[in-house]
């Protein structure tokens, strides 16, 4: 269940907003201004606000900033009010939605950010048999530790046993250890009191508080520094956790779901992983086959792809020629699922006639290093926001693909990382969602860059650890 942040009067057109919201089985939390917003921020958490422009956006986005906030602002406003979309926008709002709001828009806001779960799409044996096995431990509370390789659905199949469990009605909230240096990590795990360190100007609470009653998925927990393993591993076996500054436990009552690429026996048998932390979380163990090993899978995801992007691009549904249908049984899948859909999602868009042919599968461009980990906005919510594209496309021109050529690609997705980080002001997290890939696969770059010895822009705020860890 999506939690939507509503700053503004529900008694003008953002009240149809939270209506929406809330029919499409989101939980509303109202704050009358930005100030008061940001406790709510700071309290309970969000997926998602959306902020009428009446109020200060810019300062809600730049504290929501310094304090490490991550949740998208949406800022909302008049159609015609171009100046102030734009202003919204380079304050560093995710998206303008024009009111009053299209309900479709919100649903589509809403699946964006909350990932709203489809029941996962299996025909192949093993995964039929993997799918049963996950219900009937959903049920129960134990731990469950999920893994396969990046892209294989470690977090929808996390998602659906949080669903099928008498957890359902709590929060579900993911956290990706991979993608936060340790400092960082810490926190925002368990939460800080008010002046625990430089920038803590408030308290807030972690994932822990924040899936209370819920279900927490430790994504890439393979990732996890052992300092932050024992602590928790404290917070499973005791039930509570320790708050950055704080000075008394608190309760919490959360499922832990993990999930990881990596093989966690060989991580333990290195001397990487804890062992004892091992054994709580792989209580029940899930392994999700690669798609290349579950080939009866491959064209019940790209029917089921391929519906829906055309829904979501609002082009009729069209099915797949047996020749587009061979090409793709005949690739090896190296992106897993994640690269499966890029590729329908591409075919939608580029096929031309009755039906999906193989021109229109285009396998090149699935680089499964540098695929997005977040699906595009949907169409919808393109479309409502052209004219706003419009004007920021006035302010920036593109530059023109043909002073491109000639140059690497490697050195322009330099530029163009570097470019972005700066334009966010060094936010790792806003750079990574403008570039459409994941934060992972940033800081890798990043890394990368750092060590063939380029300037990369410090973190905001920089506190060290931050800058060291990049
Ligand atoms: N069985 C499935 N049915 C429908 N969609 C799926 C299924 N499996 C994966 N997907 C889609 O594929 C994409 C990748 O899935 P997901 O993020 O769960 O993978 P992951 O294994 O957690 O990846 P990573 O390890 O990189 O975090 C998502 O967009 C998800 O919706």
């Amino acid at each position: 269940m999506a939690r939507v942040l509503i700053i503004g009067s529900l008694e003008a057109e953002l009240g149809t907003a939270a209506r929406i919201a809330v029919a499409r089985g989101a939980r509303l939390i109202v704050a009358e201004g930005a100030a008061a917003g940001l406790a709510r921020l700071r309290g309970e958490g969000a997926d998602l606000v959306l902020c009428d422009v009446l109020h200060d956006v810019g300062w809600l986005v730049a504290q929501m900033d310094a304090e490490r906030i991550a949740c998208p602002v949406v800022a909302c406003g008049r159609p015609d009010d171009a100046e102030a979309a734009v202003r919204a926008i380079r304050a560093g709002a995710k998206e303008f939605l024009p009111l009053p709001p299209d309900a479709d828009l919100i649903a589509a806001m809403l699946q964006t950010v909350a990932g709203e779960p489809d029941k996962p799409v299996v025909r192949d044996a093993s995964m039929t048999t993997l799918l049963a096995r996950a219900e009937q431990v959903a049920r129960a509370d134990a731990s469950v530790l999920i893994t396969g390789e990046s892209g294989t659905g470690k977090e929808v199949l996390a998602r659906h046993i949080h669903a099928a469990s008498r957890r359902a009605r709590g929060p579900f909230v993911a956290l990706n250890c991979a993608a936060l240096p340790e400092a960082l990590l810490e926190s925002e795990l368990f939460g800080h009191e008010k002046g625990a360190f430089s920038g803590a100007v408030a308290s807030r609470k972690g994932k822990f508080e924040q899936a209370e009653g819920g279900t927490l998925l430790l994504d890439e927990i393979g990732e996890m520094d052992p300092r932050l393993q024992a602590k928790i591993l404290r917070a499973i076996q005791e039930r509570e956790i320790d708050r950055l500054g704080g000075s008394a436990p608190v309760k919490v009552d959360v499922r832990i779901l993990a999930a990881t690429h990596r093989d966690l026996t060989i991580e333990v048998a290195k001397g990487r992983f804890r062992e004892d932390l091992y054994f709580r979380l792989a209580v029940v163990r899930l392994r999700i086959p690669a798609l290349r090993e579950r080939r009866d899978d491959i064209l019940p995801l790209a029917r089921h792809f391929a519906a829906r992007y055309a829904h979501a691009n609002g082009l009729p549904e069209r099915g797949l020629t047996p020749a587009a249908e061979a090409v793709l049984m005949a690739h090896a899948w190296p992106g897993n699922v994640r690269e499966l859909e890029n590729t329908l999602h591409r075919a939608v868009l580029l096929a031309e006639g009755p039906s999906i042919g193989p021109d229109a599968i285009d396998l090149l461009e699935a680089a499964p290093s540098f695929a997005p980990d977040a699906p595009p906005l949907p169409a919808a919510f393109a479309a409502a926001t052209a004219p706003l594209a419009a004007a920021a496309a006035a302010i920036a021109p593109a530059q023109p693909v043909a002073a491109l050529v000639g140059r690497r690609v490697e050195e322009v997705e330099r530029e163009l990382i570097l470019e972005t980080l700066s334009h966010c002001l060094g936010n790792r997290t806003r750079a990574a969602e403008m570039l459409g890939i994941s934060i992972r696969t940033l800081r890798n770059k990043l890394h990368e860059y750092r060590a063939a010895g380029v300037t990369v822009p410090p973190v905001p705020g920089q506190p060290p650890y931050a800058i060291a860890a990049g």
